[in-house]
């Protein structure tokens, strides 16, 4: 429920211990266009919190903020924080280099777009940006972000082959593995699964289950079920607002807000 501004969830928002960032009063502009008006939310620890909402309501905007990725294009705003714990640091600070935030915080998009290099070379290149050179250091990380995303099995004999030949499920795969081998904070997943087939869209979900014991993660879908299905968490917005955040289930079952209900049974959007 929005009242001025507030968003009221069944979440106590006082202490932050249990967050792993915490968005105050978050607004974004495109030049004169406002897309997020005072945006109130958290993000629970090693939690996956979903982004729904009708096409257009700011939700891929919105996980862009988290990497600064929009600091990319001229022109762009933020006003308010969102501030990352335990370091208690707002990541929109001017203070704050971009580049380092997205050390921090990776993302996998919405179609897999793996560099045109060997499966290895994906998943080491981040590392080897960050200035990891040892062969031995290299060898360990890779194969551990290969497992991670549960792609090791199928790659392990074939590591310098190119990424492209891969099919598309485990190119998002090698993508998760590039997106982790840098050990981030959050990972943000901007539909992932759009561009799959119903057997690789049920392994990358399976394999976002399995991540939260290691990442807090936020997504983005169009597809309700999936929401439903991975997420512990679920944030319903609505032209640029955030007009509901609750747990999953309460917003599936439950949501407190008419809006949000009328989205989730489908009368509307
Ligand atoms: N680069 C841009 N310049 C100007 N306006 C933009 C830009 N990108 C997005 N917008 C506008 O910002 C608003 C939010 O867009 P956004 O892509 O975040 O929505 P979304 O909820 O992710 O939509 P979809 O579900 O269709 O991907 C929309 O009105 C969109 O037209």
């Amino acid at each position: 429920m929005v009242k001025n501004n507030i968003v009221e969830t069944g979440t106590d928002h006082t202490s932050s211990s249990e967050y792993k960032s915490v968005v105050k009063n978050l607004n974004f502009y495109y030049g004169d266009f406002q897309a997020l008006k005072a945006i109130d939310m958290v993000l629970h620890e090693k939690q996956v919190t979903a982004l729904i909402g009708p096409s257009g309501c700011g939700k891929s905007t919105f996980l862009r903020c988290f990497n600064r990725m929009h600091d990319l294009y001229p022109g762009n705003r933020y006003e308010g924080s969102i501030i990352l714990y335990p370091d208690n640091e707002n990541i929109l600070s001017p203070d704050i280099d971009p580049i380092e935030v997205r050390m921090r915080i990776s993302m996998v998009f919405q179609k897999p777009n793996p560099f045109p290099k060997s499966i290895y070379e994906n998943v080491a290149y981040g590392l080897k940006v960050r200035g990891v050179r040892q062969r031995a250091m290299l060898d360990e990380k890779v194969e551990d972000a290969l497992r991670n995303a549960a792609l090791w099995d199928e790659v392990k004999d074939r590591l310098n082959d190119l990424a492209f030949n891969l099919s598309g499920g485990q190119q998002q795969r090698l993508c998760i593995a590039r997106a982790l081998a840098t050990d981030p904070e959050i990972l943000l997943f901007d539909e992932p699964t759009s561009a799959l087939d119903p057997i690789a869209t049920a392994s990358i979900e399976e394999l976002i289950a399995d991540l939260k014991t290691k990442v807090t993660i936020l997504i983005v879908t169009h597809n309700m079920q999936q929401a439903a299905r991975v997420s512990d968490y679920t944030a319903y917005m609505y032209l640029g607002q955030l007009i509901e955040f609750d747990f999953t289930d309460t917003i599936f079952i439950k949501p407190k807000n008419k809006q949000t209900e009328d989205y989730i049974t489908g009368r509307f959007g």
